[in-house]
């Protein structure tokens, strides 16, 4: 058996049905701005991980196929840096049948996307996502910085697998944090030619998307919940706070065509934002 079959993740046909109509669709060209999906797992306490930088099993075997099923059916896959550091992911599709697992060539592997806007990431040959790389099993990411010249040494390795640095005006926050603009990040994927993003984390990129100014930019939203608490001290997904123009505190606006789906253990919550 071949390391790629070996590999290999199923998600059943019958898993599929369930998810198609929270899926950018296969034959309708998006204008100016990709499909975008926002995805993760969760804990019942809303926590992505036990702590920062610590990569933290959620899903069960169902919804870890089912989300490498998303990623078949997304141009691209996006994280923070600080995912990237913390998890070495190799942000690839394991499903059978998609290119390095079963078929030639690599249809069906997303394109990794890393926000990174000083260029902190200390990627080299041997992580896991170049491996994927050399082994025809992943693409080469894209790195999305502020910096105008990024560090030659990294900008040559990256180009040297396919991948490159795009670099894109942010503005500084008070605290010296770079603050990205999501839809000129989004038109400007689109414009490099994906349809389609699926937006995985962490939890700095999850809150921030999550913003008033940005949500509406999502146009699906599908969460592994699994049934464990990770306690206080973990990586929350809980966006600033809105408030109304009496200044009492509200809601967001809640998900539309919502749909639970049991995947083993967990559950997995479809739902979209936009109409
Ligand atoms: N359970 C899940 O589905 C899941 C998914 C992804 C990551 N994780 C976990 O989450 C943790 C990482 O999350 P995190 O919050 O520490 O890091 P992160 O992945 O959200 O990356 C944070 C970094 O990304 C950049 N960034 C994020 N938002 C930005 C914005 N709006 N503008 C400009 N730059 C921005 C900044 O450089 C920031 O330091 C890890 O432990 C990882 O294992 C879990
Ligand atoms: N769906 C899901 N369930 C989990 O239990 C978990 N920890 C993540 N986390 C998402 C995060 O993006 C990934 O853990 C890595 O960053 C990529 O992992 P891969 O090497 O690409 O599989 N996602």
């Amino acid at each position: 058996m071949s390391l790629a079959t070996r590999d290999a993740l199923e998600f059943p046909d019958s898993d599929r049905v369930f998810l198609e109509p929270h899926l950018p669709a296969q034959d309708t060209p998006q204008i100016d701005m990709p499909f975008t999906t926002l995805t993760f797992a969760t804990s019942l306490d809303s926590s992505l991980a036990l702590s920062p930088g610590a990569r933290t099993v959620l899903s069960g075997p169902q919804s870890k196929a089912m989300t490498h099923y998303l990623r078949s059916r997304h141009d691209g896959i996006l994280i923070g840096v600080g995912t990237a550091l913390a998890d070495d992911p190799g942000l690839n599709c394991r499903i059978s049948g998609v290119g390095g697992y079963g078929k030639d060539g690599l249809d069906g592997q997303p394109r990794p996307v890393v926000i990174d806007s000083t260029a902190r990431w200390d990627f080299s040959e041997d992580s896991k996502l170049f491996q994927l790389c050399r082994q025809g099993r992943g693409r080469a990411p894209w790195i999305i910085t502020a910096l105008a010249e990024p560090p030659a040494e990294k900008k040559a390795l990256l180009e040297r697998y396919g991948g490159k640095f795009i670099s894109l005006q942010m503005k500084i926050a008070e605290n010296g944090k770079y603050i990205i603009d999501w839809k000129a990040l989004l038109v400007t994927l689109r414009t490099n030619g994906l349809q389609s993003v699926m937006i995985e984390g962490g939890g700095q990129v999850i809150n921030s998307l999550l913003a008033p100014a940005s949500m509406s930019l999502i146009d699906s939203v599908i969460v592994t919940i699994a049934p464990t608490w990770l306690g206080r001290g973990g990586v929350v997904v809980s966006p600033d706070r809105r408030f109304d123009e009496g200044g009492n505190p509200m809601s967001a606006a809640r998900l539309k065509n919502v749909k639970w789906y049991p995947f083993g253990e967990d559950v997995v919550l479809c739902g979209q934002i936009k109409n």
